[in-house]
């Protein structure tokens, strides 16, 4: 059973994938999944086995990293190009809004913050930018740990997923077979302070993920909204102590044939003085040779394909050309 943010975004626990015990079923989380994630690719998630503990230190090197001088954050600088996406970028280096002008919600926001981005050490071509040790002494070995455990719970929500999509054998190996974890993106965001923010004022514009699917900590300074497709307004995401909230990306709205929506989202600012935000999303995301198209058992339930297939990499450089 789902409880409900006070917006109203559905809340699934999902313990019984987390607790390790395989003799659990899974088909509970991925009946919530069906039930729940349709009307706007979006949730919030318990019982998803990241400490409170293990959260607030996520949050407090954060915080560290983004304390540092600038002069110390540039030494591990985002290339001038899109690849390697990874290290420091400061502000202004993104314009997430600017992809949205199909559905009607643009929302104009300069996207005001910095952030850095951590990838997997096996990925050869967005490889990691690290700042040396001593300008952060541990921060390499956090976040690599953080990284991987973000994976391992990503690759059982990826499962419940696929179950819930009543996918054959085959389609399931076929999609799993796209993501390795290897190309996933762990990223520290930080959104400077605002003063006398008009209700509503932009801080990241609203878009979609080119994801699989994304998941989102949030400190207590809320601002996270997600598409209300029945009405075209916004939920806010409130922060609640042990929610994480998950949203479906591009990918997996076309692996589903659009029975899954990728949930359009912003960041807004509260009403008055703004304080600092600090945010991690982790973006689960096919290899970039993955080929994504619809499951065919799902186009033909549904007597056509609405997605052309893709490969990750193109969609992705295509999508960066936008935001850039
Ligand atoms: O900061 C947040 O809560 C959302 C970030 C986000 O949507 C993104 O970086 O794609
Ligand atoms: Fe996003």
């Amino acid at each position: 059973m789902a409880s409900f943010t006070p917006s109203g975004i559905p809340v699934i626990d999902i313990s019984s994938l987390t607790k390790g015990d395989r003799s659990h079923n899974h088909r509970a989380v991925a009946d919530q999944f069906a039930r729940h994630l349709p009307s706007n690719g979006c949730i919030g998630i318990t019982g998803h086995g990241i400490s409170l503990e293990r959260l607030k230190e996520a949050f407090s090197v954060t915080k560290s990293l983004f304390d540092l001088s600038y002069e110390d954050k540039m030494k591990a600088p985002h290339a001038t190009a899109i690849v390697p996406h990874s290290g420091y970028s400061s502000v202004g280096k993104e314009h997430l809004g600017n992809q949205d002008s199909k559905n009607g919600a643009k929302f104009e926001a300069s996207d005001y913050k910095e952030s850095y981005d951590i990838r997997s050490e096996e990925n050869k071509i967005d490889y990691n930018i690290w700042l040396p040790e001593e300008v952060l002494p541990g921060f390499r070995a956090f976040t690599t740990k953080f990284f991987w455990e973000l994976h391992q719970l990503s690759d059982k929500i990826l499962g419940a997923l696929i179950l819930s999509l009543e996918a054959t054998e085959e389609e399931a190996k076929a999609v799993k077979a796209l993501y390795t974890g290897h190309e996933n993106d762990l990223r520290l965001a930080h959104y400077f302070p605002i003063e006398d923010a008009e209700k509503g004022r932009g801080r990241l514009g609203a878009h979609t993920d080119w994801s699989i699917f994304t998941l989102l900590f949030q400190d207590e300074n809320s601002g996270l909204e997600f598409q209300d497709r029945r009405t075209g307004g916004f939920l806010e995401a409130t922060p609640q102590e042990g929610v994480i909230y998950m949203n479906i990306g591009d990918m997996f709205m076309r692996i589903s044939n659009g029975f899954y929506p990728s949930a359009l989202h912003r960041v807004v600012a509260n009403e008055g003085a703004t304080p600092d935000r600090y945010s991690i999303p982790y973006f689960v995301v096919p290899d970039r040779e993955g080929v994504i198209e619809p499951l065919p058992s799902r186009v033909k339930e549904d007597g056509k394909s609405v997605y052309e297939s893709v490969k990750y990499g193109e969609y992705m450089m295509s999508m960066w050309e936008k935001v850039r």
